[in-house]
C-alpha cells in the first residue's frame, strides 16, 4: 500500500529498497531496596532500525480454514478486493476492515500550524501488505468448501454470502492433521479430511502444502495463522517435548501428547514461516520455543484478545490505574457457533479459562498498595463462564460484573451486556496479526551492530489474551509498544503526550516577538502567529531539522 506520511529528519534515509532511521532508545532499570527505596536507572541505546521498503508477495495459511474465522476473514480480504455492497435490513453496506488497527487506526504524530494534533493512518506510516492482494490457503478437517463453510458459519449476511459465492467455492481446505483426542468428542461429526501417517510425516505433509502453495502462487513468504479448534493443554513431559530433539523424536514416534497445533508449529517453523496462534492451548510447548528461537523465526501466541477480555484489560488498567480496587469479577457468556461447541467439553473449556482469567494478573501485580498484604483479598475473585447455546450461533452474549473497593468503604459494581457476532471481531485481529508480524519481519533493530530479536508477544500482545513471554496485558499499553515501534523506525521519539509546549515554532516566534523572561516562554500566543511561516524563516533557518531558540 501506497505510504504518504513521511519523517522530515536527517536522522531518516527514505531509499528505494529501505527505510534506515537512527534512534536513540531510551529506557531505565529499576532497584527495588529490602527497605522499599527504589532506584531508577535511566541508560540510552543509540540504535539503527532498517525496514526493507519493498513488501513481499506475501500467502496466509490458515489450520482451521473452513471454521467461523477462517471463512469470515477470507470473505472479508475478498469482499474487499472486489469492492462488494449488499444490503440488510439496515440498508447498504461496502466492504471495510472495521476493527483493524493496521487498516483504520491513526497515530498521533505531531501539532500543525494550529496547535492541533494531526494523525496519520498506520498504513501510511511505513509499507505494509496490502490485505486484498494477500494469497490465502489453509487446511481443515472438515472438506468443506469456503462458501459452503461460509454458509455453516452463518456470520454474513444472505446477499454477502451469495456475491462471495464465485470467488469461494472453488476454495477447498487442504487434508489436516487431527488427533481427536485434544479436542471436544463432538468435534468427531465434521472429520472427513485428514492425513495419516506418524505424526512426524504428517508434518511433512504439512511442510510439502506450504511449499506446494509457495511454489504455485510465486511468493516470496507465507504466515501461518491457527485458527483450528480450541485444544486441551499438552501434556509437557522431560524427553517427550522438553526439547525440540525429543519433540522430533516424539513425533517420529507418534507419541500421544503430541498436540495437532505443536505439528502444524514445527512444520511452519521448519519452512521458515512466522505461526501465530490464535487459540490458548499451549502449541508453544519447550522443544519448538527451541526450535524457533534456534531458526530465529518468529512466533506469537496466545488466544485472540476480541471482545469481552479486550474489555477487561481496559476495566483493569482503568480500576487499578485509577487506585481503585476491584475485588469481584464475573465475566459470563454463551455462543452457539462451533467454537461454543467444542468449548462444552471440560478440558478444552479450561484451555479457554486459563486465557480468560490470566489476562488481570498484570494489572493486579502492578499496584502493591492496592494488594498490599494484610489489605484484604490480595487478588479479585475472578469467575469465567462459557456456555452453548446454539440458538444464538456465531452472536455471542457476553455479561460481565465488576465489583470494586472504592473510597471510605465504598463499592462500585459495573454491569456490562456485550453482544456481537464474535467472528467478525477476530477476523481484523486476524490480519491485524498477519500484517504485523510481515512488517516487524522486515524490521532489522541493531545496537552497535549487534542485531536486536524481537519478542512478538510483547510486540503483537495487544491482540492477545495470553500474549508469549510478556507480562503487559494492559491494551492500552500495548497499543504504545506497536506504536514507538513504528515510530523508532521513523527515527520519532516514543510517544510522551505531554505536550509541555505547542510548538518549537510557537515559542520561537513568541520569544523573538516578546523575549524570553527569566528563560520562561510566556504563554503561547495565538496560533493566527504562526501562520505567517515566514517569520521563521527569515529569522531562524532551522538547522537539521531541529528550530534552535536563541
Ligand atoms: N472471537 C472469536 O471468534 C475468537 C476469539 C478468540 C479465540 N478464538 C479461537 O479461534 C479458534 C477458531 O474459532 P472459530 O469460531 O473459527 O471456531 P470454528 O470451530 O468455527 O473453527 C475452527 C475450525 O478448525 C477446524 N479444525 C479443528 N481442528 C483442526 C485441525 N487439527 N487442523 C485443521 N483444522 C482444524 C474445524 O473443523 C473448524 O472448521 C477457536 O480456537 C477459538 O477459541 C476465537
Ligand atoms: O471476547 P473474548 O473474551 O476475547 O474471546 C472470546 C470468548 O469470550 C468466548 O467465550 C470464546 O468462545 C471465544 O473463542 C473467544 O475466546
Amino acid at each position: 500500500m501506497p505510504v504518504n506520511v513521511k519523517v522530515n529528519s536527517p536522522k531518516v534515509t527514505y531509499g528505494g529498497d529501505f527505510i534506515k532511521a537512527k534512534y536513540n532508545y531510551e529506557s531505565s532499570t529499576a532497584t527495588q531496596h529490602p527497605d522499599g527505596r527504589i532506584t531508577i536507572n535511566p541508560y540510552t541505546l543509540e540504535m539503527d532500525v532498517t525496514t526493507a521498503a519493498k513488501v513481499p508477495r506475501t500467502g496466509l495459511m490458515m489450520a482451521g480454514w473452513g471454521g467461523n474465522n477462517g471463512t469470515t476473514f477470507t470473505g472479508m480480504c475478498l469482499a474487499n478486493k472486489h469492492k462488494l455492497t449488499w444490503h440488510s435490513k439496515r440498508g447498504e453496506h461496502k466492504a471495510d476492515f472495521l476493527g483493524s488497527v493496521s487498516m483504520i487506526g491513526t497515530f498521533p504524530v505531531g501539532l500543525n500550524e494550529d496547535g492541533e494534533e494531526v494523525f496519520a493512518p498506520v498504513r501510511h506510516m511505513l509499507p505494509m501488505l496490502d490485505p486484498t492482494k494477500m494469497e490465502i490457503d489453509g487446511w481443515d478437517i472438515s472438506s468443506m468448501n469456503l462458501y459452503d463453510g461460509l454458509k455453516r458459519a452463518a456470520v454474513f449476511d444472505w446477499e454477502l454470502q451469495e456475491k462471495l459465492r464465485p470467488h469461494m467455492e472453488q476454495l477447498k481446505p487442504r487434508k489436516a492433521v487431527f488427533f481427536q483426542d485434544f479436542v471436544a468428542a463432538n468435534q468427531a461429526d465434521r472429520v472427513d479430511n485428514v492425513i495419516t501417517g506418524t505424526k512426524y510425516e504428517q508434518m511433512e505433509k504439512l511442510r510439502a502444502d506450504i511449499r506446494d502453495f509457495k511454489t504455485k502462487k510465486n511468493l516470496d513468504k507465507i504466515i501461518i495463522l491457527w485458527v483450528g479448534n480450541t485444544e486441551r493443554f499438552s501434556e509437557v513431559v522431560p524427553g517427550l517435548n522438553d526439547t525440540w530433539a525429543n519433540l522430533e523424536k516424539s513425533m517420529k514416534a507418534s507419541a500421544h501428547e503430541v498436540s495437532p497445533s505443536t505439528v502444524y508449529a514445527a512444520a511452519a517453523i521448519l519452512e521458515g514461516c512466522a505461526y501465530i496462534n490464535g487459540s490458548p492451548q499451549n502449541t508453544f510447548v519447550p522443544g519448538i520455543l527451541e526450535l524457533a528461537e534456534k531458526r530465529r523465526i518468529m512466533i506469537c501466541g496466545d488466544d485472540l484478545k476480541t471482545g469481552q477480555t479486550k474489555l477487561k484489560s481496559v476495566l483493569m488498567d482503568y480500576l487499578v490505574g485509577a487506585g481503585l480496587k476491584p475485588e469481584s469479577i464475573v465475566s459470563y457468556n454463551h455462543l452457539g457457533n462451533n467454537d461454543g461447541k467444542n468449548l462444552s467439553a471440560p478440558q478444552t473449556f479450561r484451555s479457554k479459562e486459563i486465557s480468560k482469567r490470566g489476562v488481570v494478573d498484570d494489572m493486579v501485580a502492578s499496584n502493591k498498595e492496592l494488594f498490599a498484604a494484610g489489605t484484604g483479598p490480595q487478588k479479585p475473585d475472578h469467575l469465567v463462564v462459557i456456555k452453548y447455546v446454539p440458538y444464538v450461533g456465531d452472536s455471542k452474549r457476553a455479561m460481565d460484573e465488576y465489583t470494586s473497593a472504592i473510597a471510605m468503604g465504598g463499592l462500585n459494581t459495573m454491569v456490562i451486556h456485550n453482544t456481537c457476532e464474535d467472528s467478525l471481531l477476530a477476523a481484523p485481529i486476524m490480519l491485524d496479526l498477519v500484517l504485523f508480524m510481515e512488517l516487524f519481519q522486515r524490521m532489522d533493530v541493531k545496537v552497535n551492530d549487534e542485531k536486536i530479536h524481537f519478542e512478538m508477544g510483547q510486540l503483537l500482545g495487544y491482540w492477545m489474551k495470553a500474549p508469549l513471554h510478556t507480562m503487559t496485558n494492559s491494551l492500552f499499553r500495548q497499543r504504545s509498544c506497536i506504536e514507538n515501534l513504528v515510530r523508532a523506525a521513523l527515527s520519532l521519539p516514543a510517544n510522551n503526550h505531554l505536550f509541555l509546549t505547542k510548538s518549537p515554532i510557537t515559542n520561537v516566534v513568541e520569544t523573538l516577538q516578546n523575549g524570553v523572561t527569566n528563560g520562561v516562554h510566556k504563554a503561547v500566543r495565538e496560533p493566527s502567529v504562526l501562520k505567517n511561516g515566514n517569520i521563521l524563516r527569515n529569522i531562524l533557518p532551522s538547522t537539521n531539522g531541529v528550530h534552535s531558540i536563541n
